[in-house]
């Protein structure tokens, strides 16, 4: 479990109960499902938050990952808090209602729950980071190197099964990316993917990122320069209202076989990547803030993800065009 000065962290036992609390404490907002397990057979559970969240409406849709990276707990706090927030403060809270009323949001709070068990299971923090599935010579594949676009293209990732970023045997061969795969398929309807946005959670920097990450260019093949300048006008409003950086995913370093390069270039889902607080830390220890900062560094996000769920109908929005 956590340690001492972390209990405010959800383990996945205490994340699955909160989430069980939701449905029974908003079932006429809410719906869980598991898409399906993990490496080690975990669950991987997703709430839907949306007015007659049992029907399929035609209302833009939402996705919000978390935990892709096992030692980046703050992210599944950062998930918890978004479906509290759209839950418990329907009632009260205008621009939530409208935003429920609206939209369909699926939150996935953790991506990886095996190496975020694993990463606290001896009571002392092993900054672990990809998930728990064996390779030829190690064991972890990261979850972000995995993913089917461009995978293993560019030097964005290792080769080496015992590297932090080891992009696994294949593209999707890790079960836990190949699940979030096989859902986003699910939700195109008709031949139109009904998910808009997605933004994917991460620790530490304070930043927002948006494709591409496996080249250095604004612009390649399926981004064009309106759509670069869209993401880059979005990415701009949110980091101005939650004071992190804004920069194109490849500014921070290459990166291939991302989750929002796949989101993109194979659904164009306009997905982004916010690396929360801290700002800078040396080394591992910036993946372990203590449990005092979860309350201000999840609600450091609320406009941000409030201006993001209002656009989600139609980012381009953002830059004056119609969809
Ligand atoms: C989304 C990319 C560009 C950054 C991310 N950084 S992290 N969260 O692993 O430290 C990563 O390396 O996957
Ligand atoms: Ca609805
Ligand atoms: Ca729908
Ligand atoms: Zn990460």
């Amino acid at each position: 479990d956590f340690p001492s000065g972390y209990a405010g962290y959800h383990n996945y036992a205490e994340m699955v109960a909160e989430l069980n609390q939701t449905v029974r404490d908003h079932p006429n907002l809410v719906t869980m499902r598991s898409i399906g397990k993990s490496y080690q057979n975990r669950d991987l559970w997703m709430i839907k938050i949306s007015d007659n969240p049992g029907v399929d409406e035609a209302e833009p849709e939402v996705l919000f990952t978390c935990n892709q990276h096992a030692r980046e707990h703050l992210t599944v706090e950062m998930c918890l808090h978004i479906i509290k927030r759209y839950t418990d403060n329907y009632a009260s809270n205008a621009a939530v209602k409208s935003a429920v009323d609206s939209r369909e949001i699926w939150i996935i709070p953790s991506v990886n729950p095996d190496g975020a068990e694993y990463d606290i299971a001896t009571g002392s923090f092993r900054a672990w980071r990809k998930n728990r599935q064996p390779n030829s010579t190690a064991v972890g594949t990261d979850p972000n190197r995995n993913w089917g676009y461009q995978w293993g293209c560019c030097g964005g990732s290792s080769g080496s099964g015992s590297s932090d970023t080891y992009r696994g045997t294949s593209a999707f061969s890790a079960p836990e990316v190949a699940r979030v795969r096989d859902f986003v398929g699910t939700r195109v309807v008709g031949g139109v993917q009904q998910i808009k946005t997605h933004i994917d959670w991460h620790t530490y920097s304070e930043l927002i990122l948006w494709p591409y990450g496996y080249t250095y260019a604004d612009t390649a093949a399926g981004l064009d320069a309106t759509q670069a300048n869209v993401f880059q006008t979005m990415g701009r409003r949110m980091a101005s209202l939650n004071g992190y950086t804004p920069q194109q995913a490849s500014d921070l370093y290459i990166t291939d076989g991302s989750v929002d390069d796949w989101m993109w270039a194979a659904h164009k889902i306009w997905s982004y990547t916010f690396e929360m607080y801290p700002r800078s830390a040396s080394g591992t220890s910036g993946f372990y803030p203590r449990d005092t900062v979860i309350a201000a560094q999840t609600s450091r996000n609320d406009t941000a993800v409030q201006l993001f769920l209002d656009y989600s109908d139609c980012v381009p929005r953002i830059t004056g065009r119609t969809c």
